[in-house]
Order: C-alpha cells, then sequence, then structure tokens
C-alpha cells in the first residue's frame, strides 16, 4: 500500500465519503500529498484508482469517450470518467479547475445525489455503482479569479483543505520517502519552515514536501545538503537571479556551509 502519512483525520474523512457515496474536493497548493493521499486511500478501499491529469485541452468527450473509425467501421471506446464508472472504480481528477467547461456538463449528473453519467453520444445514462466515488483536487494558490470553481459545481462536493504537514509528520515522510537520517530530515523541514515564513511575490509558490523528498534523496545518495538543496529546493522554486541567491542564503543560514 502507498505511504501516507496522515496530517489530521483525512483519511477517516475519505472513507466516510466513500461510504456514503459523496464525492470529494481535494484542495491544497502542490506537492503537498493530495495525489498520494488518494493513492493511499484507493488502496486501503481495495478500489482501483483512475487517475487523470487535467489541462486546458481536456473535454468531456476526452473524459466520457468517442467513436474510433478504423478499418471502414466505428467502434465506441470508453473515456477513464466511463471506465470508472463501469468498474466502480476511484477516479481522481487532478487539477479539475484546468479542463475545459464542457466538463461540468458530465460531472454534475455524476456529482449530486443522481449519480448517472450521460454519455450523449450513444444516448447512454450509466448508474454509478456505490464502489465508485468521484475525487477532484484543485490548487486555490495559482487560480486566477475567472479560473476558480464554480459554485454549482463545489457545492455539490464534500471538501477537504490539505497543506504542507506539520512538521514531525514532514520529518517521518521525509525519513521514509528521502531515505533521510534523522538529523537531515531535522534539518530540511526547518528550512522548509524558514521557507514557508517568506513572502515573495517573485514565488508563486513555497518549498513543498515534493521538493524536500527530492533534496532528501540527493542528500542520502551522497550530495553535500547544500548542493541538494540548491538543486531540489532553490533552483526549482525561482528563475529570478535575485530570488535565488536571496533563497541560497537561507539555505545557507539553516543547513550551514557544508558542500
Ligand atoms: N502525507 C504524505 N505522506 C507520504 N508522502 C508524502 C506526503 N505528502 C507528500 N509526500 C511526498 O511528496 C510527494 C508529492 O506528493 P503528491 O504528488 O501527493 O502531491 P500533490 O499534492 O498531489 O501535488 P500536485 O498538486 O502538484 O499534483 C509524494 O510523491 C511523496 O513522496
Amino acid at each position: 500500500m502507498p505511504f501516507y502519512a496522515e496530517q489530521g483525520d483525512e483519511c477517516a474523512l475519505f472513507a466516510q465519503c466513500h461510504a456514503q457515496q459523496l464525492p470529494l474536493l481535494i484542495k491544497g497548493p502542490t506537492g503537498c500529498g493530495k495525489t498520494r493521499f488518494v493513492e493511499h486511500m484507493a488502496a486501503r478501499l481495495g478500489r482501483p484508482l483512475i487517475t487523470v491529469s487535467c489541462h486546458d485541452d481536456l473535454s468531456a468527450a476526452d473524459l466520457v469517450g468517442r467513436h474510433l473509425i478504423g478499418n471502414g467501421s466505428t467502434v465506441w471506446a470508453d473515456g477513464p470518467l466511463t471506465r470508472a464508472v463501469r468498474e466502480g472504480a476511484i477516479v481522481y481528477l487532478d487539477e479539475v479547475v484546468e479542463a475545459r467547461k464542457d466538463t461540468t456538463v458530465v460531472l454534475h449528473p455524476l456529482a449530486d445525489d443522481r449519480r448517472i453519467l450521460p454519455i450523449e453520444r450513444t444516448g447512454e445514462q450509466l448508474k454509478a455503482p456505490p464502489e465508485f466515488m468521484l475525487v477532484i483536487s484543485y490548487n486555490p494558490g495559482y487560480q486566477n479569479l475567472l479560473k476558480g470553481l464554480k459554485p454549482s459545481t463545489r457545492q455539490r462536493f464534500t471538501a477537504l483543505t490539505l497543506n504542507y504537514p506539520a512538521p514531525a509528520v514532514e520529518r517521518s515522510i521525509l525519513e521514509k520517502e528521502g531515505h533521510a537520517s534523522p538529523a537531515v530530515a531535522a534539518r530540511l523541514v526547518q528550512l522548509a519552515q524558514a521557507l514557508r515564513r517568506l513572502t515573495d511575490h517573485d514565488l508563486e509558490e513555497t518549498a513543498s514536501t515534493r521538493l524536500l523528498v527530492m533534496a532528501a534523496r540527493l542528500a542520502s545518495a551522497g550530495m553535500g545538503l547544500r548542493q541538494a538543496c540548491r538543486a531540489a529546493v532553490v533552483d526549482a522554486l525561482s528563475d529570478d537571479l535575485d530570488t535565488v541567491i536571496a533563497l541560497d542564503e537561507v539555505v545557507r543560514a539553516v543547513v550551514g556551509d557544508e558542500d
């Protein structure tokens, strides 16, 4: 089962939503563990997981399916959402606000108490089995106002806010996922705390747990901690030279000069 260190009681909330046939919206910054959480819960509940990374070109047909033409005949091919409904799987739509607006037409009847997926092109109406669950995520941080979720969409979902884990939890993640020693894990979490306190307009996002795991991996493979932080955290966060210098200064202050 994929390792997941719980931040609060989100595992119980997810299990309840699944049992009550309620869809779930997970909000949180990039790299805070949303995907890992869903992977963990799908394994725990014994359901297959179908993940779709949404992008601005993703349409309802990409989710539901389309007719494919070949050898002079036409065959219907299920999209990932249709497959998930048929299999009673958990479907995870990552960064759903990126998707084209026509996707709401298929998501709304599936997310409310009708739990049906209308397949316009074949005229089918699929009823979702009790095991099916719709999970969507979005990152409220870098949405512009126009791109936020519509109230009529968000009010169909139970909501869960995840953030970067508390220091003790984050240290345990770095030890397990990044193979860090307790001392290195503690340093990296201290660094993250310092970086997250900075309010710099040049930074779209701050140091995520994902970046810390990457730094921990480099360090556990023998790279000096400062160099690992430079590669995995500082240069990953900004392209602006002044910002990079300032961030690197924070790294030096927290992890020291060793390379
Ligand atoms: N609570 C956690 N337990 C275990 N690992 C975690 C946890 N949080 C973060 N991680 C680690 O951080 C990495 C990134 O997490 P994940 O991919 O779940 O982030 P995300 O919130 O889905 O990011 P994005 O919004 O960019 O898709 C994981 O691969 C894992 O190594």
